[in-house]
This record gives C-alpha cells, sequence and structure tokens, in this order.
C-alpha cells in the first residue's frame, strides 16, 4: 500500500487539479502546495532551473498537501537518479514514443534485479539512511507518469500503459498539436481528435490520463467533458502575466 496520497488519488482516478512550475521558486511552489492543488509539476525540461534547487522545491512543498512531480529537461537515466536520490517520488518523462522507451524509463527509477538504479546508501531520499524499509517500499511510493507527444506515442498507447510501472499517461498537447503541423493551436480540429483519441486509449488501458489545460473553462472541460483526471489548471508565468495585464488595463 503506497504512502503517496497522489499516486493512490490516481489509482482512484479522482479529480486532481495542479500548477505547472517553471519560474524555479519555492516560494512559488510553497503557496502553490498551499492552495489545496494535489500536485506541483516542477518543470526542468522548459525552465532555466537546476538540479540543486529542486530539494529547496519539494522543502517548500511539504508546508501544503501538493506532491512535487520533477519532469527532468529529457529521458535519460543519470538525471533521474539523482532526482530519486534527492527524494523526488513523482517524474513526468518527456517525450516516450514506445513500450520500450516506458520499459528503459521505469528500469531506471528501479534497483537491480528490476533495473539498473545505482545504489547510494545515505541519501536524503532514504531520510539518510534512517528510513530502514526504503529498499523495500520505494517503488511502492513512486509515481511514473509518461508523456505521449506525438501521433505515434498516442498510438502506441495501449503497449506503452501495459508496461509495468507505469501508473499514469500525460498529454503533450503543445508538441503533440506542433508535431501535427499545428504548432501553437491545440484547438486544431485534427489535434483536438487526437486528444479525445489518447484519453479514451488511456482509459480503456485502466489508466489516469492527465494533460495541461490552463483556465477555468479549459480546465472545467478537460475534467467533465472529457473525464481527464489530472489536469494542469494554469502555469505559474501564465498565471503572473495574465493578472498583471489584466490588472494593468483594468487600471490604466
Ligand atoms: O507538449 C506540451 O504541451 C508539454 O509537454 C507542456 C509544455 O512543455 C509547456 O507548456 C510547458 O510550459
Amino acid at each position: 500500500m503506497t504512502r503517496n496520497p497522489f499516486k493512490a488519488a490516481l489509482k482512484e482516478h479522482r479529480k486532481l487539479p495542479g500548477f505547472w512550475l517553471s519560474l524555479c521558486s519555492p516560494t512559488v511552489t510553497e503557496i502553490a502546495s498551499q492552495s489545496g492543488a494535489d500536485w506541483l509539476l516542477v518543470d526542468m525540461e522548459h525552465s532555466p532551473g537546476d538540479l540543486s534547487q529542486i530539494t529547496d522545491h519539494l522543502r517548500a512543498a511539504t508546508g501544503g498537501g501538493a506532491e512535487v512531480v520533477v519532469r527532468p529537461p529529457f529521458s535519460e537515466p543519470v538525471m533521474i537518479k539523482r532526482l530519486l536520490d534527492i527524494g523526488v517520488r513523482n517524474l513526468m518523462f518527456p517525450m516516450i514514443q514506445t513500450a520500450e522507451d516506458a520499459q528503459q524509463a521505469v528500469s531506471w527509477t528501479r534497483y537491480p534485479p528490476h533495473g539498473i538504479r545505482g545504489i547510494s546508501a545515505t541519501v536524503r531520499a532514504n531520510r539518510y539512511a534512517r528510513q530502514k524499509d526504503y529498499l523495500q517500499t520505494y517503488a511502492e511510493d513512486m509515481t511514473i507518469i509518461v508523456q505521449v507527444e506525438t501521433p505515434q506515442a498516442v498510438a502506441n498507447i495501449p503497449q506503452i500503459a501495459a508496461v509495468e510501472g507505469v501508473d499514469a499517461i500525460f498529454i503533450g498537447p503543445g508538441d503533440l498539436a506542433a508535431s501535427m503541423g499545428h504548432a501553437g493551436n491545440i484547438a486544431a480540429p485534427e489535434v483536438r481528435a487526437r486528444i479525445v483519441e489518447a484519453v479514451s486509449l488511456i482509459h480503456d488501458a485502466g489508466l489516469p490520463a492527465g494533460i495541461l489545460g490552463y483556465g477555468e473553462e479549459t480546465a472545467r472541460g478537460y475534467f467533465e467533458a472529457d473525464g481527464i483526471e489530472f489536469v494542469a489548471i494554469a502555469g505559474d508565468a501564465w498565471l503572473l502575466a495574465r493578472h498583471m495585464d489584466g490588472l494593468v488595463s483594468a487600471l490604466k
């Protein structure tokens, strides 16, 4: 039984709003974690943030109820090992195209004989060697989310979802649209059709689906009309820019 509330809620297919954080500010992480959101995506792929800041994000989130999910800059084993050692227990792997990609991603998170993760005896993840059952329980407490971001990946969802260890699948609408020749236009009917197809394949496989859908109306549509379980309802930079612009134009 997992001790990770986000993983447990995903398994129950609950409705889970989250925020997408790319401003590299642990203070923003703290504010977001106290909002009632269930999860916070700390993005290393499209932000200048680096590994040394991640521990501060994890500590900041403990002031509230949200779980931190980290998206590494690229799906590769070295960064994953270092993120896991510092105590990241929810990962989102970008650009997973095939079941083999997903299998490899899972293997980077598991110690032998189940994978290739290297052992470090005294790390933040095992409370500096105080958590005696870490080696027996880490996998149960970890959430692995893989991102599908191309039509090829969408077509491979049944195989990707069947990979042991994959807990959820997150649709990357921006890259999906771009890979279909509609960069910047996720509302294009062809892209929308692929998103609907992806959600249905993810649900047919019994997994929860996630997506970015900024703003109340968009997020509500994904939650209610599409039945998507975890939606990034806003990004920190998006929220700030939008509200600053609105206030200035209202008062000028
Ligand atoms: O394809 C997408 O959309 C994503 O993966 C999210 C983007 O990288 C971006 O919106 C992050 O700010």
